[in-house]
């Protein structure tokens, strides 16, 4: 059984004059530990797609379940990682704003949560600003303070959108290679989203390929660990993938 069942989706937004479809029956399982990448050009319904895993929105047409268990709204089994660097709460420390959801959501005793937090905030390297308030920190750190957050309430599933988009080439190289030793440690499951090729490559062992907008499944890339380890062969995917992304929208020009 997969760990998150997504079949025959579309998701809709109804506004006060039209009806925008963003994605139409897309369909795709992810299994535990899988670090499952949606790629696709800007509008084809990354966000939306990753909003209605976390249950903030429901399926026009279409299931998705996680553990067997339709999803019918947000839960503490799904955490979510934005792009943004005000997502943290401002007036609290970074050691306060890991362990707010683990006291709020988890209600774990305050013991259990510093010591919980203190244990993140050492994985993702920051143990040394443990004290100091968000706007002190680079964006790349405050990324990996609602990294150590999310990771912190030890969710069934990671929701990352766009987490490094933001950053600076080095950085964002620097928070990849973070995420992918945090993943050799404890296996855990992630849904990223990013419209980067080169990303989707480095982050994923499968990537979803969908189409411009309306976000329907174009393919998917499996083995991408296998694939990409072989000698040159990540820029031969990368090319591969490029064409499959965007060979219906060139031979139209
Ligand atoms: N709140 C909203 N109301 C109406 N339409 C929306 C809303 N949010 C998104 N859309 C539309 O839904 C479609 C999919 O948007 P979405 O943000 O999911 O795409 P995306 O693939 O994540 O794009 P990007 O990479 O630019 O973030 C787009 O056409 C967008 O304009």
């Amino acid at each position: 059984m997969a760990l998150l069942d997504v079949s025959g989706v579309t998701l809709r937004y109804k506004t006060s004059s039209a009806v925008v479809t963003a994605t139409e029956k897309v369909s795709f399982t992810v299994d535990k530990s899988d670090r499952f990448v949606l790629l696709g050009p800007s509008g084809c319904g990354k966000s939306t797609l990753l909003k209605a895993v976390g249950g903030y929105m429901l399926p026009s047409e279409g299931r998705m379940a996680i553990n067997d268990r339709e999803i019918h709204g947000p839960g503490a089994d799904r955490m979510m990682i934005f792009q943004e660097f005000d997502q943290l709460l401002p007036w609290k420390s970074v050691l306060a704003n890991v362990m707010f959801p683990l006291l709020t959501a988890r209600r774990l005793p305050r013991k259990e949560a510093e010591a919980r937090a203190r244990a993140y905030i050492e994985k993702v390297g920051l143990t040394r600003v443990i004290d100091a308030y968000p706007h002190t920190l680079s964006g790349g750190m405050k990324q990996r303070v609602a990294i150590a957050r999310g990771m912190a309430m030890e969710p069934d599933i990671l929701l990352m959108d766009e987490p490094f988009a933001a950053l600076d080439a080095l950085t964002r190289r620097t928070c990849q290679d973070e995420l992918l030793q945090l993943w050799s440690e404890t296996k855990f499951t992630v849904l990223f989203v990013t419209h980067s090729i080169a990303e989707a490559i480095r982050i994923g062992n499968r990537i979803l390929l969908l189409s411009p907008h309306p976000g329907r499944v174009k393919a998917e890339v499996v083995d991408v660990d296998r694939v990409s380890n072989e000698d040159g062969s990540a820029g031969r995917l990368e090319k591969e993938i490029h064409d499959l992304l965007f060979a219906q929208a060139e031979t139209a020009h």
